[in-house]
């Protein structure tokens, strides 16, 4: 099964990083997300009670990322993940975490895994 719930560009304002000074600012991170998720029951009934909200788990990410201090990005994909997993109910998961303004001269930065339940 292949279908697949997704949520690309979520903007949370973390206390993220390494370094002292970090940890006195918020930063932005961007989040992008695909869930596996069995799509068919909401579509046959047009029904939202089986659907993997987009919107709700939009805010339980923010929620735990904005919510807590953390040092890496790594630690943040994997809160995510298992946030994913326990309280959705999701089968797998793909989360990225990107940190632009990190590295001067790049465009990017950031870390992506893959979680299964
Ligand atoms: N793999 C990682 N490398 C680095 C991280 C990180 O979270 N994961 N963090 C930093 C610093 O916080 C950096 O972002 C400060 O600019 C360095 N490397």
């Amino acid at each position: 099964m292949t279908d697949q719930v997704f949520i690309e560009g979520l903007e949370c304002q973390a206390v993220i990083g390494v370094f002292e000074w970090e940890k006195q600012i918020r930063q932005k991170l961007v989040i992008d997300l695909i869930m596996g998720w069995d799509n068919r029951r909401a579509a046959e009934g047009d029904d939202y009670a089986h659907a993997l909200c987009y919107d709700t788990v939009s805010k339980a990410v923010t929620a735990l990322v904005e919510g807590h201090s953390h040092e890496l990005v790594e630690t943040v994909a994997e809160k995510i993940a298992a946030l994913l997993l326990a309280d959705f109910s999701v089968p797998w998961a793909r989360v990225r975490v990107a940190k632009p303004g990190a590295v001067a001269n790049a465009a990017n930065v950031g870390v992506s895994i893959e979680r299964m339940a």
